[in-house]
């Protein structure tokens, strides 16, 4: 699915109301009444509470105006204030002119609402057409919506947040409980930066025309279930261990051993034929306890990997769980970096990512398509520090392009960031991830997709879709605060049947 820029969403509709024959008030109606569906299908409760609608002057409140209407007609009375101004957008005047005569209430930026204690307010001040920040003298109309004791939604983006750039920090921007936006995500709703004001987001389809979103110059995406069911292969039928692929991982050093379990038992989930696990000597009876699947190779160290003496012919090699950054083990990760083959398939993680970032000159040595996973710290260390969301983009996809290399950066909405350029946010995934060990999972599936054959880019998509799939299946079963790194493996299967069932 594409993220599209205001500019690139506005050709968009112009194509579809051509190609559909229809005007943009038929967009409009259309848009407002999915929206308005799905809000009373989320808040079932609204209907006997009180409801608050606020509207700007252009279609994002002529969005508001439209569900003011349909209100009416359900036999509700919602409250609805709008902006007061010299010029509306031709759709927001013509859908005033439809509601009852004095019912409408006019705000200022000085009004004071007075809102009612409870209920459901809906935000639809601005949308895709705020261009920057909103200046001081919205805080006391934002103040008060974000003050409001019931639930806030918004329509299309969380008002005063603009669909893509950085805003400076003290922006007025409503803080949305949920925002309800239209046909796909805008790219500040998936960046952390911004992660406060939409806590959630559903996506709203409003049929616009697919052949001119897919025309668009688009390059960021967002990974849906739709997208990533076409990635996956079938398993033929007289396939056999060697047609999925011989993984090795390699990783854990005394006391985090765990990491390269948790790694394992993933990477044979996933689907890989065969598994090698190497790990320093205290590490053996472990894995061959917990992982009967798992072939073991033993370190000459007994702590932590040291001469990294292993064969390197295999399908794809994941490094770096639980390896520790003992300087053992740095120069071990160096000469063994530095001697494979350019053709190998790697994934990098964890303490991986803290040696390369150490020792820069190893970057080099990176074959290409590797796959790194850095949560947000770890890409500091790679990166250096970064003052925004934009700017860190921009590093990173230097980085990639530099080193010809694919950067996962974990977190919500985790962002791959590719050596063209292409920035994909995931859908998956839930707060409950936030626990020690779900990155080694990650690492697992990623090896083990590589070493089934997928490209990198490929690999890295649907192991990320599949990781927070996994979770979200989880996490129905468990709760949040229960989740914990090995469920997240126990529910790989049922995430890779959900996706061919039609996603999540
Ligand atoms: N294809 C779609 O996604 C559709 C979108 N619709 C709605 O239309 C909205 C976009 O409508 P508009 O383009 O009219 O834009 P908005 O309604 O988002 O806001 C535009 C108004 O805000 C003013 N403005 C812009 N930046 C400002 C700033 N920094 N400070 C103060 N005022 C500022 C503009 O002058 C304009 O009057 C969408 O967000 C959505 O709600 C639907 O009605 C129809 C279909
Ligand atoms: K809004």
């Amino acid at each position: 699915m594409h993220i599209l820029n205001p500019q690139q969403l506005q050709e968009v509709d112009v194509l579809t109301m051509q190609r559909q024959q229809i005007r943009s008030w038929d967009l409009m109606e259309r848009a407002a009444k999915a929206a308005l569906k799905q809000i009373i299908a989320d808040h079932p409760a609204m209907l006997g509470e009180p409801i608050t609608i606020l509207c700007g002057k252009g279609n994002n409140g002529g969005d508001g105006l439209v569900m003011a209407r349909l209100l009416l007609e359900m036999g509700q009375k919602p409250s609805v204030w709008l902006q007061h101004a010299s010029q509306y957008s031709v759709d927001n005047q013509e859908n005033q002119g439809l509601l009852p005569i004095g019912y409408l209430k006019t705000f200022h930026l000085h009004t004071n609402f007075e809102f009612p204690k409870q209920g459901l307010l809906i935000d639809c001040l601005f949308g895709y057409g705020l261009s920057k920040a909103l200046t001081s003298d919205w805080q006391p109309i934002i103040e008060q919506i974000n003050a409001f004791e019931g639930r806030v939604v918004s329509i299309d983006m969380p008002s005063g947040l603009a669909c893509e750039g950085h805003l400076p920090a003290g922006s007025p921007i409503v803080e949305a409980d949920c925002v309800y936006t239209f046909q796909m995500p805008k790219l500040n709703l998936v960046l952390p930066d911004y992660g406060y004001y939409a806590k959630s987001f559903k996506i709203i389809s409003i049929d616009l025309d697919e052949a001119a979103i897919a025309e668009s110059s688009s390059s960021s995406f967002y990974s849906d279930a739709d997208s990533m069911a076409t990635l996956r292969k079938p398993r033929l039928k007289y396939s056999h261990k060697g047609t999925f692929g011989h993984a090795l991982l390699l990783g854990g050093s005394y006391g985090k051993m765990g990491a390269m379990v948790l790694a394992s038992k993933a990477a044979i989930r996933t689907g890989c034929g065969l598994l090698t696990a190497a790990v320093p000597i205290a590490g053996v009876s472990i894995l061959q306890c917990t992982v009967p699947e798992a072939m073991v190779l033993a370190d000459t160290n007994e702590q932590a990997l040291q001469d990294f003496n292993f064969p390197t012919a295999y399908s794809a090699i994941g490094i770096g769980v639980g390896m520790g950054t003992s300087v053992e083990s740095q120069q071990g990760f160096s000469i063994f970096l530095r001697s494979l083959p350019a053709e190998s398939k790697l994934v990098l993680d964890a303490d991986a990512l803290n040696c390369l970032a150490k020792h820069s000159q190893l970057l080099a040595h990176l074959p290409k398509e590797s796959i790194l996973s850095p949560h947000p710290k770890e890409l500091s260390r790679l990166l250096g520090t970064w003052q925004h969301d934009y700017d860190k983009i921009t590093k990173a996809k230097a980085f990639c392009q530099q080193y010809e290399v694919y950067l996962l950066i974990k977190g919500a909405n985790s962002l791959l960031v590719c050596p063209d350029g292409e920035l994909h946010f995931n859908a998956t995934g839930n707060p409950g991830m936030a626990t020690g060990g779900a990155g080694d999972v990650l690492t697992g599936i990623l090896t083990s997709l590589r070493a089934q054959g997928y490209p990198a880019k490929e690999a890295a998509l649907l192991g990320m879709y599949i990781h927070g799939l996994a979770a979200d299946l989880a996490v129905e079963e468990l709760g949040e605060e229960s989740l914990i790194a090995s469920d997240i493996s126990n529910y790989i299967g049922k995430a890779f049947m959900r996706l061919t069932q039609g996603g999540f």
